[in-house]
């Protein structure tokens, strides 16, 4: 595959290498080289299979309207965009484009998931509080984490709450830290899950790219992972 990848920070510079390492031949796009999108035309965005996003909030909203109105196919990583959603979903349909999105790319995370559902609709109604900590490194743009708020989205929706409680941490290069706890006055069951490295964030991404460069469409991360 020819893959585009845009941002060569911290998981853009691991997401061009493990693509590099499967072979496939890769293009980056540092800021200085895209300003407000300004790289991402027509024919230059034609010239790659699929366009991976690892920017920041403001810039990867330009660059999803650049890259998702030719048609083009895209995985996006950066998060704090999701106010944004539905116009991207909007794009992709009217455009036949791609699009996977994901708070998080690590396999571990989505596991996570799937435990903290089953732990929402085990523990409903049965005297638990919920609460999210998530620790990530001090240069991190948005906060509380964009996998922390869809933690936080799993247990409202499957313990049928109002709200989850949500505290961020930034510390040093912490690659990302969430911890669900669930507190009773009898007892207290805890989720963690701890990435030693962005390796798995990179891993998943560049396999989301794979998978999406036979299809069209807009994709949650957490729906297609296991097809991987
Ligand atoms: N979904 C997931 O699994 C993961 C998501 N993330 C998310 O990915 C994003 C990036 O994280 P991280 O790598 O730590 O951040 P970094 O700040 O290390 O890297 C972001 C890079 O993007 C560059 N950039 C900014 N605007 C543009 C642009 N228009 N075109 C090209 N490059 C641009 C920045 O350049 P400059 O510094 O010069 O502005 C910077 O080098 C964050 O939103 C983070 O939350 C991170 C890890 C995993
Ligand atoms: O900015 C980061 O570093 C990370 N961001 C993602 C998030 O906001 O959840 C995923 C991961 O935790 C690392």
């Amino acid at each position: 595959m020819r893959v585009l990848v845009l941002g060569h920070g911290k998981t853009g510079k691991l997401v061009a290498e493990v693509a590099a390492e499967r072979g496939h031949s890769v293009h980056v796009l540092d800021a200085k080289e895209n300003p407000n999108a300004s790289a991402l035309t027509p024919p230059f965005v034609a010239g790659f299979d699929v366009v991976i996003d690892f920017t920041a909030p403001e810039a990867v909203v330009q660059n999803m309207r650049a890259v998702l109105a030719t048609g083009a196919r895209m995985v996006v990583g950066t998060t704090g965009w999701y106010h944004r959603l539905a116009d991207a979903r909007g794009l992709v349909e009217r455009k036949e484009a791609g699009l996977v999105y994901g708070t998080n790319f690590s396999v571990g995370v989505q596991v996570m998931l799937q435990m903290a559902k089953r732990m929402g609709e085990l523990l409903k109604n049965a005297g638990y509080e919920f609460s999210i900590e998530e620790t990530h490194h001090v240069t991190k743009l948005d906060s509380p984490s964009g996998t922390a708020l869809t933690l936080a989205n799993v247990v409202k929706s499957a313990a049928g709450l109002a709200e989850v409680p949500i505290k961020a941490h930034r510390m040093g290069d912490a690659a990302g830290l969430h911890v669900l706890q669930a507190k009773s006055a009898a007892d207290k069951l805890v989720l963690t899950h701890e990435a030693h490295s962005r390796r798995g964030f990179a891993e998943g991404a560049v396999r989301a790219a794979e998978w999406l460069s036979t299809r069209k469409g807009c994709y949650d991360f957490q729906e297609i992972y296991t097809q991987m």
